[in-house]
């Protein structure tokens, strides 16, 4: 069943700023990415999903509420990570978190547990008393990580978690989220304007650009298999290409790799035996897949060579 649900919703911030545009879209439990270039209503989407923004127009339902009317009891229920730095610089994440959980409701003892259990799930328990000012980026968005979980909430909604963050921290980033989702058992929508990124760790990826909505789909159904196998051997690649040839294959090269059609389904045998035959040392056979990101041709999505 879907958690949250939108039916032609739309948000205008003036006459002419249209943030979104007539969207319609399910999302299921489990991770979704949120993905589309800055500007394309990312963050306006998240915002009423909060009830932070009242639509123009349309319909909105998060976890069976409507936020517009409905918002303190969603927020109960959500955990929210902005996209911007909005941490006080002089005080600690294990007050900051606890601060966060004593406004959810929690009481002062249970607020003050839950916050360094969080502030572990992040990994920063051993640096939990330092003033967030002195603080790294990446544990900058780990301590905004650790506050939109403290009140134990069905539904994440994080924007951007990655903005800012080396590769390792993205990896970190990406990683941290993927186990709450799966681990925790927590719907995660997570924001994003690099497709590649996302692809990694949702199960399900809704693309809009411009308020609207480009494509929803499990992230499994927007992969195709492709029928290239690629093979790679440490050497003898000639050797290999050449007897491939011989036997009627069409090769292609793809870097270090021989690329081949999947004719028919002795192909995949045809090649295990040769290199058999020949006696060389395999390094990879497999059919490829598309990445998702290469499904998308337009830049805002992320384009083809991200992530
Ligand atoms: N408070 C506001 N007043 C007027 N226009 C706004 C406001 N907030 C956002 N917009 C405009 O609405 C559109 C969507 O912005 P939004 O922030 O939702 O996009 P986004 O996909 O989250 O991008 P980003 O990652 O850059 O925040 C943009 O054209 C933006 O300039």
């Amino acid at each position: 069943m879907a958690i949250i649900t939108t039916q032609g919703l739309t948000k205008r911030y003036a006459e002419r700023v249209t943030a979104l545009a007539d969207l319609t879209v399910e999302i299921e439990p489990g991770i979704t990415g949120l993905v589309g270039a800055n500007g394309a209503g990312k963050s306006t989407l998240i915002k009423t999903m909060l009830g932070l923004l009242t639509p123009t127009a349309g319909q909105l339902r998060v976890l069976g509420m409507d936020p517009t009317s409905q918002g303190e009891q969603v927020r109960a229920r959500v955990g929210y990570m902005p996209e911007n730095d909005c941490l006080p610089p002089d005080v600690s994440a294990a007050e900051f978190v606890t601060h966060m959980g004593r406004m959810s409701g929690l009481p002062k003892t249970a607020a003050r547990e839950r916050a360094s259990e969080t502030l572990r799930h992040v990994g920063l328990y051993e640096e939990r008393y330092r003033q967030i000012g002195g603080y790294s980026t990446g544990m900058k968005q780990r301590v905004k990580l650790a506050q939109s979980l403290v009140h134990d909430p069905d539904l994440l909604l994080l924007d951007e978690p990655t903005n800012g963050l080396d590769p390792a921290g993205r990896d970190g980033m990406l990683d941290l989220v993927h186990r709450i989702g799966t681990e925790f058992g927590i719907a995660v929508v997570v924001c994003s304007h690099l497709l590649g990124e996302v692809e990694q760790i949702a199960d399900g990826l809704v693309a809009i650009e411009s308020g609207r909505l480009l494509r929803a789909d499990r992230v499994s159904a927007m992969t195709t298999r492709t029928a290239v196998l690629t093979v790679e051997v440490d050497e003898g690649t000639d050797a290999l290409a050449a007897a491939l040839s011989e036997r009627g294959l069409r090769i292609g090269r793809d870097g270090a790799a021989l690329v081949t059609p999947v004719e028919s389904d002795s192909t995949y045998d045809l090649v295990r035996d040769l290199i058999v035959d020949l006696d060389l040392p395999l390094h990879r056979l497999e059919e490829r897949r598309h990445r998702v990101a290469e499904l998308f041709n337009t830049p805002s999505a992320g384009g083809p060579t991200n992530g």
